[in-house]
């Protein structure tokens, strides 16, 4: 059950927006599209919710195909980047709205309000306008909107896209624990890896109109299907004939068997880990290799700018062939 996607292509005149989508989205997770800007995520969000239809294919969500379905009709919870909240009325207003124009009983839409508002921790703002809120606390406004109606699925097009990024993590913490709490199926879309690895169950990734890979955040970083998928979801070097991630490097100063020797020509410290950059003494491959350690590893080894070192993969690492 949950989202059922059939051959779904999508043009926009003659280009190709979405070709051949066929993807499975299981109840009650929460999956994230990922992938560049202008890949087609977004035009499949808009066809899963109905306000774009697609030139072929289907629809269908928990076992009814909603093809055909106006959006109004199929009963899922929608929220934009830019949230547009009706600014007139209070928090609890707006996230009332769908239940009153579904003329639900005063009470039932009083007490569901109440629920939601404490669901998305805003009870104190409760009778603010939307223009008093933090950018921050209008999406969580607008989850609750959208959540209001008990949709089937929720579909979030770059809901914190517009946040700075302190608060954008603060929300995806928080969306994470709202989603354990509520279990509604939900897709997400994002351009930023680091969100769609660390929110949900499983990623679809999505470049060019196609699907490149489907799992979970483990398979996709450990087990990238391509290069594209493989250099989306995290930093990558050459290494030899072979794409790897810079900290699955093992780095020594000590003459051993090796893919790459060279000299550190560069050295900078982010944080708590420090990121090398290895000059190759083979002239075939001088790009320069870049090595992640830790500062604890770089003092353990004792490595320093200028060093000479060697360069294979960390044991059980198997790099992609590129
Ligand atoms: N209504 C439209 N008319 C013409 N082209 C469109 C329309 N909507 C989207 N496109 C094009 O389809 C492609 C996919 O757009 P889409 O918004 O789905 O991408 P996306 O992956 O969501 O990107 P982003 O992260 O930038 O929103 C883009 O090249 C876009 O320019």
């Amino acid at each position: 059950m949950g989202i059922e996607i059939r051959g779904i292509n999508k043009f926009f005149g003659d280009f190709v927006a979405l070709e051949d989508i066929n993807l499975s989205i299981p109840s009650g997770q929460l999956t994230a599209l990922l992938g560049p800007s202008g890949g087609g995520k977004s035009t499949l969000l808009r066809i899963i919710a109905g306000l774009e239809s697609s030139d072929s294919g289907t629809v269908e969500i928990e076992g009814v195909d909603t093809t055909n379905v106006p959006a109004q009709k199929r009963n899922v919870g929608f929220v934009f980047q830019h949230y547009a909240a009706f600014k007139h009325m209070t928090v609890a207003k707006n996230i009332a709205f769908g239940l009153e124009i579904r003329k639900r009983p005063k009470q039932e839409v009083k007490d569901r309000v109440q629920e939601l508002l404490k669901l998305v921790h805003l009870e104190q703002w409760s009778d603010r306008l939307p223009s008093q809120l933090s950018g921050g606390q209008r999406q969580r406004m607008a989850l609750a909107r959208a959540l209001a109606i008990e949709p089937s699925v929720l579909l979030l097009d770059e809901p914190f896209g517009a946040l700075d990024a302190k608060v954008r993590k603060e929300l995806r913490d928080w969306l994470r624990r709202l989603h354990d709490e509520v279990h509604v199926t939900t897709v997400f879309v994002t351009h930023d890896q680091e969100e769609a690895l660390e929110v949900s169950d499983s990623l679809v990734v999505i470049n060019e109109g196609r699907i490149e890979q489907i799992g979970s955040p483990d398979d996709l970083y450990d087990r990238p299907a391509s290069d594209f998928v493989l250099s989306f979801l995290g930093p990558v070097t050459r290494l030899g004939d072979h794409l790897i991630r810079p900290h699955d490097i093992e780095i020594s100063r000590y003459e051993q068997a090796a893919t790459a020797t060279g000299k550190i020509s560069r050295w900078t410290r982010v944080g708590f880990e420090i990121r090398l950059e290895v000059t190759p003494d083979d002239t075939l491959h001088p790009d320069p290799i870049q090595v992640v350690v830790t500062r604890a590893e770089a003092t353990a080894l004792g490595l320093h700018d200028g060093d000479q070192v060697w360069l294979r993969p960390q044991a059980g690492v198997e790099p992609v062939r590129g």
